[in-house]
């Protein structure tokens, strides 16, 4: 089962995801970008946010998905896979980027991920107090530089597209406490 734990940046992906990891071994945690070798070279250009073209940077992140989809998902899809990221991140930073078409990027990222999208979601949904209070905290990269504002679009672009898309998911209330928001995880994996 590939499932995927999404949200902008500092709303907690990470933090479940140790604790799940923590708690069940046998799972295997990845991210995007960044979970291959090739990923994390990907990586280091694409958080300097120094590509002009955002589709060149679009492109990037679709390779690393790409790459990521057949290293380490694929291989593994009879057991556990839960990624830090993954095409919703891809849809939803594009749209607020501007000048890209829905149906256009749910078609370049159903070529990279070779048609399989992901079994479940998870997305945490946060505001911007809170997100003014975690940012202030972290040193930001180029992306995160973007502003506030752009992340919170981010936000609404990536919560549209899961509905439209009707993959199976669930909605996390990012403000919640590190202990109610495992448990509804817990509650809704079923594990
Ligand atoms: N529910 C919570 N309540 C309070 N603080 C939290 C909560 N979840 C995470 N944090 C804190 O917020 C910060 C960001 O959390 P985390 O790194 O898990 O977010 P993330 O979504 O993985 O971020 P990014 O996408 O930027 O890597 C950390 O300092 C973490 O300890
Ligand atoms: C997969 C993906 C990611 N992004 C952005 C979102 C974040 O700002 C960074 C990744 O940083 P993190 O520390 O791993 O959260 O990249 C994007 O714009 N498009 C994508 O497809």
């Amino acid at each position: 089962m590939y499932i995927l734990f999404e949200g902008i940046d500092t709303c907690g992906k990470s933090t479940q995801i140790e604790l799940l990891a923590q708690k069940y071994p046998d799972i295997i945690t990845t991210h995007e970008p960044g979970g291959t070798a090739f990923g994390q070279k990907a990586r280091e250009i694409l958080l300097s946010d120094s590509l002009r073209s955002k589709r060149a940077e679009l492109l990037l992140f679709l390779a690393d998905r790409a790459e990521h989809y057949e290293e380490v998902v694929a291989p593994n899809r009879d057991k556990i896979v839960i990624s830090d990221r993954g095409f919703i991140s891809g849809i939803g930073y594009a749209l607020a980027n501007g000048d890209f078409d829905f149906d256009e990027l749910v078609a370049l990222n159903r070529f990279a991920l070779k048609g399989h999208f992901p079994d479940r979601i998870i997305l945490f949904l946060t505001n911007m107090e809170t997100l003014q209070e975690r940012t202030s905290q972290k040193e930001l990269d180029g992306i995160e530089l973007r502003g506030l504002e752009y992340l919170l679009r981010v936000q609404e672009h990536m919560k549209e597209s899961i509905l439209k898309l009707g993959i199976p998911h669930l909605f996390i209330d990012a403000t919640d406490s590190i202990e109610n928001i495992h448990q509804s995880i817990l509650t809704y994996l079923k594990v």
